[in-house]
């Protein structure tokens, strides 16, 4: 693929100490240059900072709730599973069609028009599972994501670190973008140009030059003691699993009992309420630390698309798949930006989304990926 253009709030009464002299993380960061970095200060967001920080889903209902309400069932499993099923039923046919019976209506819209693809990762491409490091993706799942790559520019846009998410899906002909869009990397041997962003170049896992965009590096030596108190502080809390996303910190609590919920939250807020440029966000069963910036995951479709000289261009459909809060950003990008495309919401519960069309979990994900490469095939 070418490259075209130039360029709540409970207050803790009983806080363990901090201290990250013992722990040393992050030892393999890639060297950013400050060329990156030198641009970014403008991408600070200028939202007024509540004192303590928090969200207003929290400061409405509470933070076990709005934990609770975060992350929805992945199934639809108990005695109401008929009337569910009929809900899901009628959020699929009156709200969000299936992106798999729309399949048609779909590719008659893309006909003559370049695919360009976005594909998150955690219950995207790979179920949720209990423990976050063994998302693992299925090798069909591998094999389809391949597949459509040799007919579609594609790109993997995750709340993880790039390496972590580079791991999982294997595949070296892919965009990614890890951190929820703040570490950019292009294939090897391609380059990610922009006209108004520089660029880094480093050198990936089999020694080739790869470019980097990272519009948060700035923000690393901050994040990496927040990441250092943040184990501190949860570590005698069973279950807490504090992930490193490089850019981001995922405080994860699915494995937490219910009781201790709001204990972790307390913790985390604690941390960062000294913080004034980090924000706190929900996710799946888990609490995600990312800098204040003007940057998420939309903002990567965008700067892809512009990277790739997709933009602004009317026979360019961008199609975007995700399952979680923060791929909300980029159904928006789709829906209401000048890059018109389709934003595919990956649910087995009717949700509100800004999303156009649905996809039950990953199995009809992949579905989707192998129809795209058969009606791709059948236009040669
Ligand atoms: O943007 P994504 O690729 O969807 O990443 C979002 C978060 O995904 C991971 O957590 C989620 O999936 C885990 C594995 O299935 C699950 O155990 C966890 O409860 C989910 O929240 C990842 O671990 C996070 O760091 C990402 O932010």
């Amino acid at each position: 693929m070418e490259i075209k253009s130039g360029h709540s709030s409970p207050v803790m009464t009983d806080t363990p100490p901090i201290s990250n002299s013992r722990l040393t993380i992050r030892q393999n960061r890639l060297l950013c240059s400050s060329a990156a970095l030198s641009q970014n200060n403008n991408l600070l967001l200028t939202v007024p900072r509540k004192k303590t920080g928090i969200l207003d889903d929290v400061k409405s209902c509470g933070w076990l709730d709005a934990m609770k309400s975060s992350s929805p069932p992945p199934a639809i499993l108990n005695k109401d599973s008929i009337s569910s099923d009929a809900s899901y039923r009628e959020w699929t046919q009156l709200k969000y069609p299936s992106a798999l019976t729309s399949f048609e209506k779909i590719m008659s819209f893309a006909k003559g028009k370049r695919i360009a693809l976005f594909l998150d990762y955690d219950g995207t491409l790979s179920p949720i599972v209990e423990e976050p490091d063994c998302a693992y993706m299925s090798s069909a799942m591998r094999t389809a994501v391949q597949n459509v790559a040799k007919y579609f520019p594609t790109a993997i846009i995750s709340g993880r670190s790039r390496d972590k998410v580079c791991e999982f899906v294997g595949l070296s002909e892919l965009y990614y973008a890890g951190s929820h869009g703040m570490d950019i990397m292009s294939p090897a041997g391609e380059s990610l140009n922009h006209e108004h962003l520089s660029r880094t170049v480093s050198v990936n896992e089999q020694g080739k030059d790869v470019n980097l965009f990272q519009p948060a590096s700035e923000f690393l030596p901050m994040i990496d003691k927040v990441l250092c108190s943040l184990v501190e502080i949860t570590k005698d809390i069973k279950g807490v699993k504090v992930e490193d996303n490089k850019f981001c910190i995922s405080v994860h609590y699915r494995n937490v009992e219910e009781k201790n919920w709001t204990l972790v939250a307390q913790r985390v807020e604690y941390v960062i309420r000294t913080y004034p440029k980090l924000r706190l966000t929900h996710g799946r069963k888990v609490l995600e630390i990312r800098p204040v910036i003007d940057w998420n995951k939309g903002k990567a479709v965008t700067f892809l698309l512009e990277s790739l000289g997709l933009n602004n261009c009317d026979d360019v459909l961008p199609i975007y798949v995700g399952d979680d809060r923060t791929d909300e950003d980029a159904f928006k990008v789709l829906r209401d930006g000048p890059n018109h495309g389709y934003g595919v919401l990956v649910s087995a519960v009717p949700k509100d989304t800004n999303a156009f069309y649905s996809l039950r979990d990953p199995s009809e994900v992949m579905e989707f990926l192998k129809s795209l490469v058969t009606w791709k095939r059948s236009m040669v």
